[in-house]
């Protein structure tokens, strides 16, 4: 440190005078050397160069021997064992100190010799020396000055190393032994309240020595201060430091304490014990003070009690004014503001007197803030600089004096000012040392931010992602599951219609097997009309020319505009003749129906020939005719077949003009005649219906007649289409039913030559019942079957025949009620009391009834087209060369069939008749 101006004058005497002193004490030179040097070598406290630091400030902590779990310590020992760190939260702050001294290290014992020691044996060689104990309340205070029952406390250990162990003999002069030992005068003080109280008085007197007063009643004496010492108070005097150790315990307990929430025994009074040792002018001041403490922390609530705590404060805060003023070199040192600093004063400004400042501390966290208040009280005290040279003289007012003081206030100022330079630089390391831990602190907080911002951000983008694939598969498993639904409506839409397909296929089956039984029937009934033809053959020859020409009329001088057609080939258009081959039941028994072209027949030419004009062929070209062919089984056969052939024409020439000449009484049969249906709504039905031939311009009214048969017929005729309309509702189903019924030929043949007489059946035991649909908008009516029954027979066994009729066909139907406007049905229940025989008779050509059914619960047509899948079944030797039914356009057909079969022979024109897909087409 460098020297202040007045330094290099501080040679002589040195003393602390305050300004106000009073007294001035006489010491020899501070510059010779010690005349007792600490006996202990290794004491760590350094002999201070007086007018350095007349106060030494230690640190003692202490420990808690009896807490299980101690708590950890806010003050580390650091190795140099002078700087006291105290860590907090919010970091540390260092005391340094002139020792310090950790009590669960260093017991009493140790502490003492350590520290202590050596001022003791200084007031043996007549220094002074005062000890205090600073620090909060229960950091140990008592217990280091006084011990406890284990160990002894400065107190006793320095009585004893003043007064020593034993008696200490000496030679006198005349050679005899002397005893000698160190004579002490010892005084007990108590300050409470403000107030000096003597301890020593009240032990009844009886002093060990001189000056001890008398009479003590065993309370306590109050003393008013003198100058700087308690006025009157009572000594103990002695050698043995037992005897006066012991007394020092009595009045040791006669202090003043109480209980606190800090402490059990808290000292409530500043205690003081004055050591002199008059041989040697040494003094040891052992003072205790209560400790500083906070009100409401230690539990003072009634008044006394926090005026008590008040005024101990204040002998703490007196004493720590003392302290700074002094340190601070202030022109005034308030040593009066309380007894204890009174007392005090002569330690501060004598400088022969020492002050050792024991500054008791806590370790537990709680009393952090006490253990710094104190340590920084110790600092201040530490920076008490003695000034180093104060002449006597100088205090007298001379001139120079003033200047000495000053100048040693100006070096204390100096150091004060360095050490507060130095703590102020040390500060403001820590301060850029903690700011650059900051700084990196929060260059690791943003590095941790900017690390979770991109994870969140890479957490929101991965969430994002599972959120669009969750989505995606759920779309896509909603549209399998759509196309799934779509395929199977597909397949069962598919399977809907291959069941209604299967469905028409059978019913177009079984349409063809019933045709095809049909057309065995119609063969059976041709063999037998041949064979009666043949027995009536002789009689009808003269015919034979007449059917020629009637047939050749047929196809000469029909309506241009219509003309018999099979659609069996639409894509082919050349001429076919209806060609019909009778051939012998011998070869019969392969038969079939089918389509050929004419000139693939030359027994068509040989029909031509027949009918002397070659007409068909220009004229029906392209057109497509029915055709009957028996297959022969023997190729030996064919020559013989193709003459029986031409026999056959020739034959079924002859028949059809044997119908002819019976329709003179029934129905005209006029090949190539115009037709026109008739009208029920006119009343010229008789006449609009006859067959006219145009180019003759005469009506074709079957071989010659006289006129009156001609009237005749026509008018039968006409009642008889009445009939037919009354019976049947519409002329469809009078269309249907003009058909001849299946007789035998013979007696069909007799029939036709005059008109048929219903009377007629009333003799015979059977009646006929020609059986039909009833016809529709849609569906012109098919034949079913003719059957044979008793005359008494009833509808019901009529449905029975009709029902084992149709067979695998078997449909639900119900019978019409002929001629009922409405088109009522007959109850099934009342079938059995109507009789087949009420049935309405034909017509006049037909003497069968007939009965009309309609079908029940019409299965619904296919929306789908229907493709020529029919066309490819092969069910019977009738496909490929029959058209189906629904495959043909269904044209008015009631008109047209009569004339068709009007060169036929009446069973073959009543079996086309009953065959649905035979039509009459108009080009
Ligand atoms: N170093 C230590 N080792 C063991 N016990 C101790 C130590 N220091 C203090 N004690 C014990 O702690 C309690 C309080 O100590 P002490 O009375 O000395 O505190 P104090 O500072 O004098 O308090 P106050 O100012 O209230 O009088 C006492 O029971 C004492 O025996």
């Amino acid at each position: 440190m460098a020297p202040t101006p007045s330094s290099s004058k501080l040679n002589q005497t040195r003393s602390i005078k305050s300004p106000q002193s009073k007294h001035r004490l006489n010491f020899t030179s501070a510059r010779t050397p010690n005349p007792h040097p600490s006996p202990n070598p290794n004491s760590t406290v350094k002999e201070t160069p007086q007018g350095d630091h007349p106060i030494e400030v230690i640190g003692r902590i202490r420990d808690y021997p009896d807490r299980k779990e101690k708590p950890s310590s806010i003050l580390p020992a650091n190795p140099d064992n002078q700087t006291l760190r105290v860590r907090a939260d919010i970091g540390y702050r260092d005391f340094t100190l002139d020792g310090i001294s950790f009590s669960d290290e260093e017991d009493l014992d140790a502490f003492y010799k350590k520290f202590v020691e050596s001022r003791i044996n200084g007031v043996k060689l007549g220094n002074k020396c005062t000890i205090m104990m600073y620090g909060p309340t229960g950091s140990g205070k008592s217990h280091t000055m006084f011990g406890c029952s284990k160990q002894p406390g400065i107190v006793y250990r320095s009585l004893k190393d003043i007064l020593g162990e034993g008696e200490e003999w000496s030679e006198g002069s005349d050679g005899g032994r002397l005893k000698m030992g160190t004579f002490v005068q010892v005084t007990v003080l108590e300050i409470y309240n403000e107030e000096i109280y003597d301890l020593l008085s009240s032990n009844g007197g009886g002093g060990f020595g001189i000056g001890w007063p008398k009479g003590g009643n065993g309370s306590k004496v109050r003393l008013e201060v003198m100058g700087k010492k308690a006025k009157n108070a009572t000594y103990i005097s002695g050698t043995e430091a037992g005897k006066i150790s012991k007394e020092i315990q009595k009045v040791e307990k006669r202090r003043i304490v109480k209980s606190t929430l800090c402490n059990d025994r808290s000292s409530r009074s500043h205690c003081m014990i004055i050591l002199d040792v008059p041989t040697v002018g040494g003094r040891l001041m052992l003072v205790d003070m209560a400790g500083s403490e906070n009100i409401e922390q230690a539990g003072q609530n009634t008044f006394e009690t926090k005026m008590q705590t008040a005024k101990i404060n204040q002998g703490n805060i007196a004493l720590k004014r003392v302290v700074e003023s002094i340190a601070n070199g202030d022109s005034h040192v308030p040593f009066r503001d309380s007894k204890l600093t009174m007392l005090l004063q002569d330690s501060f400004e004598d400088d022969k007197s020492k002050i050792l400042m024991i500054l008791c501390a806590s370790p537990d966290p709680k009393e952090i803030h006490k253990t710094i208040c104190t340590l920084e009280y110790g600092a201040k005290a530490k920076c008490i600089v003695r000034g180093p040279y104060t002449p006597i003289k100088d205090k007298v007012g001379t001139d120079d004096s003033s200047g000495v003081i000053l100048g040693s206030r100006i070096a204390a100022m100096d150091q004060f000012i360095y050490k507060l330079q130095m703590e102020n630089k040390q500060r403001e390391r820590e301060r850029n040392e903690a700011h650059k831990q900051l700084q990196k602190k929060e260059e690791e907080v943003a590095a941790l931010r900017a690390l979770i911002e991109g994870k969140g951000s890479a957490a929101s983008e991965e969430e994002i992602n599972l959120k669009v694939n969750e989505r995606t598969r759920m779309l896509k498993l909603e549209l399998e599951k759509k196309l799934e639904e779509c395929q199977r409506m597909t397949e069962e839409c598919v399977e809907l219609e291959r069941r209604r397909m299967e469905e028409r296929i059978l019913q177009q089956q079984q349409e063809v097997e019933m045709l095809r039984r049909r057309l065995e029937e119609i063969e059976f009934e041709l063999c037998h009309a041949r064979d009666e033809y043949n027995e009536d053959r002789s009689k009808d020859m003269d015919d034979e020319s007449s059917f020629a020409r009637r047939l050749l009329g047929v196809y000469a001088d029909e309506d241009p505009g219509m003309v018999k057609s099979m659609d069996l080939d639409m894509g082919d258009q050349q001429a076919f003749v209806p060609d019909v081959k009778y051939v012998d039941m011998a070869v019969q028994n392969s038969t079939s129906i089918c389509i050929q072209r004419l000139a693939n027949y030359p027994h068509l030419n040989n029909l031509n020939q027949v009918v002397g004009q070659d007409a068909f062929v220009p004229k029906y070209g392209g057109k497509i005719c029915l055709s009957t062919v028996f297959e022969e089984e023997e190729v030996e056969e064919e020559e013989h077949k193709e003459k029986v052939e031409d026999d056959e024409v020739e034959k079924g020439v002859i028949e059809v003009k044997r119908i002819v000449g019976g329709s003179s009484s029934g129905i005209d049969f006029d090949a190539g005649s115009k037709f026109e249906a008739p009208d029920p709504s006119s009343g010229n039905l008789g006449q609009e219906s006859c067959l006219k031939d145009e180019s003759e311009g005469r009506c074709l009214s079957s071989g010659p007649q006289n006129e009156s048969e001609s009237v005749d017929a026509a008018s039968s005729r006409r009642l008889r289409i009445q009939n037919i309309f009354t019976l049947c509702g519409n002329h469809r189903e009078l269309s249907q039913q003009i058909r001849t019924p299946a007789a035998p030929a013979k007696k069909m043949f007799e029939d036709s030559k005059e008109n048929y007489n219903p009377s007629k059946e009333s003799n015979d035991a059977q009646i006929e019942v020609h059986v039909k649909w009833e016809a529709t908008k849609g569906n012109n009516g098919k034949f079913i079957t003719t059957l044979k029954v008793v005359r008494d027979a009833t509808l019901a066994d009529l449905r029975k025949l009709i029902e084992i009729h149709l067979g695998a066909d078997n449909q639900a139907f119900s019978f019409l009620v002929l001629g009922d406007p409405n088109g009522a049905t007959i109850p099934k229940e009342k079938e059995s009391t109507v009789q087949a025989i009420k049935l309405p008779i034909c017509n006049n050509q037909s003497h069968g009834h007939l009965a009309c059914l309609r079908p029940l619960n019409h299965l619904p047509l296919s929306p789908l087209p229907v493709t020529p899948l029919e066309n490819k079944l092969p069910l019977t030797p009738l496909e490929n060369k029959l058209p189906l039914e629904n495959k043909l356009p269904l044209t008015p057909l009631e008109n047209k069939l009569p004339l068709t079969c009007d060169g036929l022979s009446p069973k073959l024109a009543q079996h086309l008749n009953s065959t649905p897909f035979i039509t009459l087409r108009k080009h």
